[in-house]
């Protein structure tokens, strides 16, 4: 188990390296620059060394004015390169923002329907965000410095050799002092961040929750509750994210005190060389100075492995749902017109271990009208997502036109079909935009949907008609006028398979009877697909299905002119 999560995290590790080398010339630029800061910055103590013992020690202001321009000069192209630097650090981090955002933007598109009825919309958003923020710190100044920092280190070791060998060897002791110290706390930390993660996200599905049960909550007056629950769930992660913070602060502290650490045991040595004779003061001041070249990058190198195991845990997971199974989009292609029939073929299906439906075994052939009832939970709309390929059949086949339907393009396949659902999500836009869904249509072909829909009162009583917003998931439309909107939609589709899934469920008796009369007389042509409650709305079907324990029985004309509402 441990051995697989190493293997895992190795692989993911090396896919992040991957996506790093599309950067190529970036890194190269940024290689350049640090290259040049190195060398002005290998420059300095010698300089700093020169001030004192030439100019200071010896009292000669011309030295010491010649030394300071210099090291004034270096500063001013440090700076510069700086800039420079940061120009091509914030492109590749940018760039790398945006890469990831889009493949997982891509992926939530593609990825089986099911992945959304186990999570909500909070809870996605909050774990995609938190992970691609985690991930995208690959490009962050810590391990974009990688480079530098072995330069610094070389060119470090270099300048402390050639002034003294045996006071370098004091500053190679830091070298097992703190891979050690990483080791413990890096192993510490991904536990730590693993643990929030799970947290988080725990609340973030909870809080989504509770926002989309606002109205619940209110009625039923569980603020205190859910309040008390809020603080108690917000303070275990408090408490998580402190012990997390914790380590990393931990691991400054001890860097801190090693850095000190050295430079006392530098300046130790370092007076008992100049008392005898062994160095001048200027050299140790620049020892000390090259020290901090060495000391510094060699413990920001070791705390790569603090960096990445912060990274890591995110890492796994967001690769993990970018290799999740997607739908399967290629295939023949099939145009509206090619429509003929479908066929269920004994088609079974069941949610984990709950089977919902048993062999069912139907036909539909073009323009034919089939009315499908059944009780609550019966397993009417899981028919309909087979039907649409946001499921598929755990058993048996469906076919269109003789064709396993999985054989067809999906884009081709669902532009036969119109769907109508009792629990239709309309998008925060205008009436129109809901209506039209982005395509360009004439006013009148607008005008003529909103009429057979049932919706032209509703809209001319509008203050900006049919350009009224309607707010998130249409809250500003009642249930009814919601339905009425996407049978519009549905209608101006003009496809040759038309699904209504309780369509009419929330509107009135009259707008019901038109209905009807529209499927009859306008909708006479199409092949359409009804799960209804409502007996009224049998009228004009060619056939009547009852799904009942998971079967499809065939029912007679003696469903024909029940009352309403069964
Ligand atoms: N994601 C899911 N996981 C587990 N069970 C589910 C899931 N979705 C639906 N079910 C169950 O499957 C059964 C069929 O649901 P379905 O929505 O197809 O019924 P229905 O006939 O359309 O009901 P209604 O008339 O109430 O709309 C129900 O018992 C439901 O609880």
């Amino acid at each position: 188990m441990e051995q697989n999560m190493k293997n895992t995290e190795k692989r993911i590790l090396q896919k992040i390296l991957k996506s790093m080398s599309h950067y190529k010339w970036e890194i190269g630029g940024i290689t350049l620059c640090y290259l040049i800061v190195t060398a002005t910055s290998f420059l300095s103590p010698i300089l700093i060394a020169q001030i004192t013992d030439k100019g200071m020690l010896q009292k000669n202001m011309q030295m010491i004015l010649t030394f300071s321009l210099l090291l004034l000069g270096f500063a001013a192209v440090e700076q510069l390169i700086g800039i420079g630097e940061s120009r091509l650090f914030l492109r590749i981090r940018n760039h790398i923002r945006l890469q990831f955002g889009a493949d997982v933007f891509e992926k939530l598109l593609k990825i089986k329907y099911s992945y959304y009825k186990e999570s909500n919309s909070n809870e996605i958003l909050e774990r995609i965000t938190t992970d691609v923020d985690r991930v995208s710190m690959v490009a962050d100044r810590g391990i974009m410095y990688l480079v530098q920092f072995v330069l610094r280190i070389i060119s470090g070791f270099i300048g402390l050799c050639y002034i003294s060998w045996k006071l370098t060897l004091v500053v190679i002791l830091i070298i097992p002092i703190k891979f050690g110290l990483a080791k413990l706390l890096s192993e510490k930390k991904k536990k730590k961040v693993g643990a929030c993660i799970t947290s988080s996200n725990q609340l973030s599905s909870w809080y989504g929750d509770m926002i989309n049960g606002i109205r619940e909550i209110r009625m039923w007056n569980l603020q205190y509750a859910k309040k008390e629950h809020y603080i108690k769930e917000q303070k275990k992660l408090l408490e998580l994210e402190k012990d997390m913070e914790m380590t990393d602060a931990v691991n400054m502290s001890l860097d801190g005190f090693l850095e000190w650490l050295i430079t006392c045991l530098l300046y130790l040595f370092g007076g008992y060389l100049v008392c005898t004779n062994g160095l001048t003061i200027g050299g140790v001041i620049a020892f000390i100075s090259y020290s901090k070249y060495v000391t510094g990058p060699i413990s920001a190198l070791l705390d790569m492995k603090m960096i990445f195991a912060g990274i890591l845990p995110s890492a796994v997971r967001l690769y993990s749902f970018l290799d999740d199974d997607e739908e399967s989009g290629e295939g023949d292609p099939i145009r509206p017109e090619q429509f003929e029939e479908m066929e269920f073929e004994n088609v079974s299906f069941a949610y984990e271990e709950k089977k919902i439906l048993k062999q069912i075994h139907f036909k539909i052939k073009r323009g034919e009208k089939i009315a499908i009832i059944g009780k609550n939970g019966s397993g009417k709309t899981t028919l309909f997502q087979l039907l649409i390929r946001l499921l598929e059949p755990a058993e048996g086949m469906i076919r269109l036109n003789h064709k396993e339907i999985s054989a067809y393009q999906i884009k081709d396949y669902r532009n036969l079909f119109g769907l109508v659902s009792q629990d239709v999500y309309l998008f925060a836009d205008s009436i129109r935009d809901n209506i039209s869904l982005g395509e360009k249509l004439e006013p009148d072909q607008m005008e003529e949907a909103c009429k057979k829909s049932g919706l032209s009162e509703f809209v001319q009583s509008l203050p900006n008609g049919i350009s009224q917003t309607i707010g998130k998931n249409g809250s500003k439309v009642s249930g009814g006028e919601k339905q009425k909107i996407a049978l519009a939609r549905a209608l101006l589709k003009n496809r040759p398979i038309i699904l209504l899934d309780e369509a009419t469920s929330n509107m009135d008796v009259e707008s019901d009877a038109d209905f009807t009369r529209l499927i009859k007389e306008e909708l006479k042509d199409k092949t359409i697909l009804m799960i209804t409650h409502r007996y009224t709305n049998l009228e004009g079907m060619d056939r009547i299905f009852e799904l009942s324990e998971g079967r499809l029985v065939e029912r007679g004309e003696e469903m024909h002119g029940k009352d309403r509402n069964h």
